[in-house]
């Protein structure tokens, strides 16, 4: 089967589909509908639709696949019903928390928790473990409280793993959101902010604010009840156990007595923008039908991701702003916040708050521009011909009069190629048609939306994330990558 989609992405573009995730014909694997692709570009089987998984990036934790035109026999159903079936927690969230609570009123010397199974096990369950590395000290009720320090990261052999908020963003969010006085936190994919929540409602510090966290990570039903947590599908807005968490996530929407609700967001990088920013449509719809609002609202949200993603979520939420703040993570090298790590953090926070009323950490460096009434990071400085804080990384952008925009400091101007580029760029070959809208009816000196701010419009970056999503294959850019299981 991996076979086959292996040759169906490599030989050419695909396109994802997005279709009524209630359709009861969509063919599921273990993560739920799976997502409908179509084969774009070249070659004989162009147009061709697919199935794939919508979870999984790296096929080997999930390779589901089936061509939308191919007849399933009745066993070949069975079979994968029954394979679905296999994969399901072993325990429900009822006995999961059930479990937890027993475990809280043991003594301190007989909890212990299974490293290598991941789950906290009760003294008659000990042989079964034996041979298993596992916890037995400290697994106190402070540090069950903070599940995300106790969990192992998801973590395969390619370097997926859960990257994980620092404290300081974590707790910037925090403080913002509060400040804009937010009482409700749907904390989508962002395990270690609903922690921190729930922490600081415990020590009574900051009023108290409620969170719900949707995540795949079902480890996480042994530590908070179904009022606290969904198992869910960020890719396909399913809830795995149906019924009950959907009650829960639409109870958590209702804003009672004024309580105002926002959605935080930390997807895994894997180019899927589409299917995201479906599901985030289909949350501010349930937001909307449960409070009366205007028909123009939409849920307030926070889309956390990398800045090279900004036009693909404008095209899809196009009342969102990319804001300068650099979200720091804890278990990655590489986005450590400043000049301790090898780069700066290439993630930002994309939402449809209003920019100027979110207040950027002074002492990070983070400075107010009146021009664009936003908060702009140290090095970006504003352009009076773009009038704009141009920067999308932080660095300090220098104003290219020949290409009539800012660009980055390390692109020179390229007579040949008519635009600037890197200096050792392949000159001449590098791209066809417009280098700012990517049009191929005409070059960039023609352009006519030249002095638009947008970034220039990669054409195959979205096959190109997409056939990483399937196959695994990284490309250098979207190095932050994770598979869930
Ligand atoms: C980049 S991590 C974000 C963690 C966040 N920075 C934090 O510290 O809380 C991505 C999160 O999304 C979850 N996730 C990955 N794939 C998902 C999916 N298909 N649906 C829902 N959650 C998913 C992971 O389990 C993980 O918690
Ligand atoms: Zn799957
Ligand atoms: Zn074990
Ligand atoms: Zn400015
Ligand atoms: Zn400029
Ligand atoms: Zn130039
Ligand atoms: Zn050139």
């Amino acid at each position: 089967m991996g076979k086959i989609l292996d040759d169906v992405v490599d030989s050419g573009g695909i396109e994802v589909i997005i279709q009524n995730e209630s359709d009861k014909t969509i063919p599921r694997c273990q993560h739920g509908p799976a997502l409908l692709f179509e084969k774009t570009g070249h070659g004989k089987e162009k147009g061709r639709r697919f199935y794939a998984c919508s979870a999984c990036r790296d096929r080997k934790d999930c390779n589901f696949f089936q061509w939308a035109d191919e007849k399933i026999s009745e066993a070949r159903m069975l079979a994968r019903e029954e394979q679905n079936r296999s994969k399901m927690p072993l325990f429900s969230h009822q006995e999961y928390f059930t479990r937890f609570r027993e475990f809280v009123s043991l003594p301190l010397e007989q909890r212990r928790f299974c490293v290598d199974c991941q789950i906290l096990i009760f003294p008659g369950e000990w042989a079964n473990h034996g041979k298993h590395k596992s916890l037995s000290e400290d697994v106190t009720v402070q540090r069950l409280k903070r599940p995300s320090l106790l969990l192992c990261p998801l973590d395969n052999k390619k370097s997926n793993a859960q990257y994980l908020f620092a404290d300081r963003s974590c707790h910037f969010l925090l403080d913002m959101l509060l400040g804009l006085g937010f009482q409700k936190i749907l904390c989508v994919g962002t395990p270690r902010l609903h922690e921190v929540i729930k922490f600081r409602n415990m020590e009574g510090k900051s009023p108290t604010v409620k969170s719900l966290l949707l995540d795949i990570d079902y480890r996480y039903c042994q530590f908070f009840d179904q009022d606290e947590f969904c198992h869910y599908n960020m890719f396909n807005h399913h809830f795995f156990d149906d019924e009950e968490a959907v009650t829960s996530f639409q109870g958590f929407l209702r804003e009672e007595g004024g309580a105002k609700v926002v959605m935080v967001t930390d997807p895994p990088f894997g180019g899927l923008v589409k299917p995201l920013a479906n599901s985030f449509s289909q949350m501010s719809m349930t937001w909307k039908k449960h409070n009366e609002v205007s028909d123009a609202a939409e849920m307030p949200m926070i889309w956390i991701f990398p800045y090279f993603f900004e036009p693909r979520i404008l095209e899809c939420f196009p009342s969102f702003s990319m804001l300068d703040y650099q979200v720091d993570y804890d278990n990655h090298p590489l986005y450590k916040h400043g000049k301790k790590g090898r780069k700066q953090s290439p993630v930002r926070l994309f939402t449809n708050l209003s920019p100027k009323d979110i207040i950027l950490p002074e002492d990070e460096g983070y400075r107010f521009c009146s021009v664009c009434e936003r908060f702009v990071s140290a090095g970006n400085k504003h352009c009076p011909k773009c009038d704009t804080c141009p920067s999308k990384d932080g660095r300090e952008w220098r104003h290219c009069d020949e290409c009539g925009r800012c660009v980055k400091p390390s692109w020179h101007h390229c007579s040949s190629c008519g635009h600037c580029a890197l200096p050792d760029h392949p000159c001449g070959q590098s791209q066809t048609g417009c280098f700012n809208c990517g049009s191929q009816k005409h070059k960039l000196r023609a352009c006519p939306k030249k002095h638009n701010k947008r970034m220039p419009v990669s054409g195959g970056r979205g096959a190109q994330g997409l056939s990483k999503h399937i196959t695994g294959k990284s490309t250098a850019k979207n190095k932050r990558k994770r598979t869930v299981k």
